[in-house]
């Protein structure tokens, strides 16, 4: 690896996200990983969809070099009407709290995409944002303990992965399937076709 240089048409993936990997892989993207520690701290009154934005773009940044394109991301839960995410859960009584929150009603789950373009001698940023809405099914104490059983709510935004056991607690979802589990892939692999990536 060290001393080669990449090619000028690499995606380098600004994310230790073992989930945005194998979505950019099953989509049969090529790229390398540059896995980002970045400072994910909520500002109060910052609406969540704002906040993604902010930090999707802040891992870029932390990613970036001349010559690459840079992709990172970032995925929150959160409900109408409650300005404050539902970020990852810092333990089980925490994951606990946010299940029974989103039990029997309907949240939505935002991925902000920031791509940085420095092939060129001008940086050209490319961000969005994705929104599905996902709706509970009613759950009891004895059924949320259940799920954290499994342990999946850890690492996780909103404390659920909908590609695991919690796929047996989500009713139904308006959007993007991939965008919860961390990666809108079609808007993502659409931006890798216009900029003639891999
Ligand atoms: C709601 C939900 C979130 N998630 C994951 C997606 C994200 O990886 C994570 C939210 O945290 P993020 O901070 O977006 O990402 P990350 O810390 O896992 O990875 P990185 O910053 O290095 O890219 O929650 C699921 O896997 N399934 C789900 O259903």
């Amino acid at each position: 690896m060290s001393g080669q240089p990449q090619p000028s048409s690499t995606l380098v993936l600004a994310s230790a996200s073992p989930r945005r990997a194998e979505l950019l892989r099953s989509a049969g993207i090529a790229f390398t990983r540059a896995p980002v520690d970045c400072d994910e701290t909520w500002f109060p009154d910052e609406p969540p969809p704002r906040y993604v934005e902010r930090v999707a773009r802040a891992k870029a940044e932390l990613a970036f070099r001349p010559g690459v394109v840079v992709l990172a991301a970032d995925t929150t839960v959160w409900l109408e009407g409650q300005i404050e995410p539902l970020a990852k859960a810092a333990d089980r009584a925490e994951a606990a709290a946010m299940l029974t929150r989103l039990a029997g009603r309907s949240h939505f789950t935002t991925t902000a995409v920031a791509v940085a373009d420095a092939r060129g001698p001008e940086v050209r940023w490319h961000p969005f944002a994705v929104t599905t809405t996902v709706w509970f099914r009613p759950l009891t104490p004895a059924q949320i303990d259940r799920y954290l059983d499994t342990e999946e709510w850890r690492d996780k935004a909103g404390a659920y992965g909908i590609q695991g056991a919690a796929a047996g607690l989500v009713r139904r979802i308006e959007g993007s399937y991939t965008n919860v589990v961390g990666l809108p892939l079609a808007e993502v692999v659409e931006l890798v076709e216009t900029l003639a990536l891999g």
